[in-house]
C-alpha cells in the first residue's frame, strides 16, 4: 500500500457536561488525532483515545506521543508496509501501549479502506446498515440521572448505562427502576467492589440489569468468576479485556456473560476482530464500549459494530451527547435509537477542517 506521511495533532476540548464516575471527573477531553496520508492525498484517519492522566488505563496523551513519535512512526515508515496486516507483528517488539498501536492501525487501515474504495465495516465482513445506539448516563445523583434519560429517551436510545459504586448503586436504581421500570439498563462499577460486597451485589439482581459492567479489579479474571457464579445478571468485562487472552481466559473461567469490547484497548481492528470472532464462536454477546471520544473514533466504533457478533448496543451515542461541534462531517446523529452506517469509503465520515483547526493544540508531521 501507498504511505508517504504521518501527521499527528493533539486536539481539546470541553465536554457539554462533566463525565462523573467514582473514579473521577473528565471535564475537558484531549485525544491525538493521526493521519496517514499517501502520495495521491489520501488521508486515513485514527484516534488516539487515553485520558490526560493515567486513572482509566497506565496510558496517557504524553505516553502515546512518546511511543508514536519515538518508535511506532519511524518504525512503519522505514518499513513501508504493503499491507495493514502486518502492522501488529511489525510492532511485536514494542510491549502494549494499545492505545498508540490502535490509532495508528485505525488511521492505515482507513487509508487502504479508501485506497480499495470499501467502507471500514464491510472490509472486516461487517453487514450492518444501521447500529443500535446506547448512552452512558455519568451522574450519581438520581433526580440528574432521571432527567438526563429522560432527555436521552427521545432519542430512543436502546440502552441506557449508568455508573455506580457502594454508596451510588441501590437507592439510585431504585429510584431509576421507579420513575422506569422496563427501559434496557445496565450498570458500570469500573471496579468499585470487591468479593466482600457480595451480597450487596445480590441485591442489584431485583433491578433486571441487562448486565453489570466490571464491578471487581480492573485487571481480574479469576474472581469474576467466583462472582458470576453468585449473581444472576450477567457481568460484563471492560478493563479486564486488553487482549485475545485475556477474553479466552474468562471465557474459560465463566467470569462474564458479555464482553465490552474497546478497540482502543486492545491495541486495534485487528485484536478487536479476533475477540470478536472468538465470543461469536462462544456465542457470547459483545458490545462496543466507548472512550468519551470525538467523531474519528466514533466512526471506526460504528464500523466495528457493524459486525453480526455486536448484538448489544453499546456505548456509541451520538456526536452531540458530549460536543459542542464535532470533528467529523456529518455528526453522528442518533434517530429512532440507532445511527445509519455511511457508505462512503473508509470511516465513511469527511474531517470538519475548521473544527479540527480550532481545537488542535500540537502538530507534527513525519515523513
Ligand atoms: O464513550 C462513552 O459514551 C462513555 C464510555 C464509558 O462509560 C467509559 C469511558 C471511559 C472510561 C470509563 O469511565 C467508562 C467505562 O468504563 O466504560
Ligand atoms: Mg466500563
Amino acid at each position: 500500500m501507498k504511505l508517504s506521511s504521518i501527521t499527528l495533532k493533539v486536539i481539546m476540548a470541553p465536554l457539554k457536561q462533566p463525565f462523573k464516575t467514582h473514579l473521577g471527573t473528565v471535564n475537558d477531553r484531549e485525544v491525538i488525532i493521526i493521519e496517514a496520508q499517501d502520495e495521491d492525498g489520501l488521508i486515513g484517519y485514527g484516534e488516539a483515545v487515553p485520558f490526560s492522566s493515567p486513572w482509566y488505563t497506565e496510558e496517557t496523551i504524553k505516553t502515546c506521543l512518546h511511543m508514536l513519535e519515538d518508535f511506532l512512526i519511524p518504525l512503519t515508515l522505514a518499513s513501508k508496509p504493503r499491507h495493514p496486516v502486518e502492522l501488529q507483528s511489525l510492532w511485536s517488539g514494542i510491549r502494549r501501549n494499545a492505545m498508540a498501536k490502535s490509532a495508528l492501525e485505525q488511521a492505515i487501515i482507513d487509508l487502504y479502506a479508501k485506497q480499495k474504495e470499501i467502507y471500514l465495516g464491510r472490509l472486516f465482513g461487517g453487514e450492518r446498515s444501521e447500529v443500535a445506539a446506547g448512552v452512558v448516563i455519568a451522574s450519581n445523583d438520581a433526580e440528574d440521572a432521571i432527567r438526563q434519560i429522560e432527555g436521552f429517551s427521545r432519542s430512543g436510545y436502546q440502552r441506557y448505562k449508568i455508573k455506580i459504586d457502594p454508596r451510588h448503586d441501590i437507592e439510585l436504581l431504585a429510584e431509576i427502576r421507579g420513575e422506569y421500570p422496563d427501559i434496557p439498563l445496565m450498570a458500570d462499577a469500573n471496579s468499585a467492589y470487591t468479593l466482600d460486597d457480595i451480597p450487596r451485589l445480590q441485591k442489584l439482581d431485583e433491578y433486571k440489569l441487562m448486565m453489570i459492567e466490571q464491578p471487581l479489579g480492573h485487571d481480574d479474571i479469576v474472581e469474576h468468576a467466583r462472582l458470576q457464579k453468585r449473581l444472576q445478571t450477567p457481568i460484563c468485562l471492560d478493563e479486564s479485556i486488553n487482549s485475545y487472552h485475556d477474553a479466552h481466559s474468562a471465557l474459560s473461567l465463566g467470569s462474564c456473560g458479555v464482553i465490552n469490547i474497546k478497540m482502543a484497548k486492545v491495541g486495534g481492528w485487528t485484536e478487536a476482530v479476533k475477540i470478536h470472532d472468538l465470543c461469536v464462536e462462544n456465542d457470547v454477546p459483545v458490545w462496543c464500549g466507548g472512550m468519551i471520544e470525538f467523531g474519528i473514533s466514533r466512526a471506526h466504533n460504528i464500523a466495528l459494530a457493524t459486525l453480526k457478533g455486536f448484538t448489544v448496543p453499546g456505548d456509541i451515542s451520538s456526536s452531540s451527547r458530549y460536543w459542542e461541534e464535532d470533528i467529523i462531517e456529518p455528526e453522528v446523529v442518533v434517530k429512532n435509537g440507532t445511527i445509519q452506517v455511511p457508505e462512503k469509503a473508509g470511516i465513511g465520515f469527511s474531517i470538519n477542517e475548521k473544527r479540527l483547526k480550532a481545537l488542535t493544540t500540537y502538530r507534527q508531521i513525519y515523513r
